[in-house]
């Protein structure tokens, strides 16, 4: 069975919020800021890395995520480097970015990454989420959600209720993921 105590180890009010959410219930979910090196590379690697690292700092069973914003046009960038275009341009910015091309899709990811202690193998699981930037609309409070219309939904992550999006998004699909592979071992 699985131990039912983890630590989420994060400093993104955003994260921490849907994921006390989803697996809530499930886990005694504890929470650590501890701040972890911006790795570069390929999206796995960087959340393998990402628990790593955690895994030093932390015992026993630990999970870490990093949240990738992947436009169609653009090859996939920024991707992991998402959060360092958000903090100089905002969610008006990014949209921007694409004001050269008719292709405005993008793919929001989410790569979890946890292991049942330091040394132990560690398992990466991913959630994707597929839809557009958008010219901003809800409130500014987590991110990039303003800009990110998922498709078929008519509405930005920003204007959902968190339930809303937690039934769609990609750490939604990750956590649900991340919860079956639990369960089955
Ligand atoms: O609108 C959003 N909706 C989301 O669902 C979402 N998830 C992450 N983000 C942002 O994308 C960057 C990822 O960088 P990131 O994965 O390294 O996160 P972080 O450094 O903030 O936290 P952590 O590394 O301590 O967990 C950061 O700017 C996050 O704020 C989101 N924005
Ligand atoms: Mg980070």
């Amino acid at each position: 069975m699985s131990p039912r105590a983890l630590t989420f180890v994060s400093g993104n009010k955003g994260k921490i919020a849907e994921v006390a959410a989803v697996l809530g219930g499930l886990y005694e979910v504890r929470n650590v800021d501890i701040d972890l090196d911006e790795f570069q590379g390929e999206i796995d690697d960087i959340a393998r890395r990402k628990c790593e690292a955690a895994s030093e700092k932390v015992d026993g069973f630990v999970m870490v995520e990093d949240t990738s914003l992947c436009f169609d046009a653009l090859g996939g960038l920024p991707g992991p480097y998402i959060k360092w275009f958000l903090k100089k341009l905002g969610p008006s910015g990014l949209h921007q970015m694409l004001s050269a091309y008719d292709d405005k899709g993008a793919e929001a990811v989410c790569a979890m990454a946890f292991t049942h202690g330091r040394g132990l193998p560690i398992t990466v699981i991913k959630g994707v989420c597929k839809g557009r930037i958008v010219s901003p609309r809800g409130p500014n409070t987590f991110g990039w959600d303003p800009c990110f219309e998922p498709l078929d939904t008519g509405k930005t992550f920003a204007e959902m209720t968190i339930e809303e999006k937690n039934v769609i998004s990609h750490r939604s699909k990750a956590l649900a993921a991340l919860r079956e592979t639990l369960e089955k071992n």
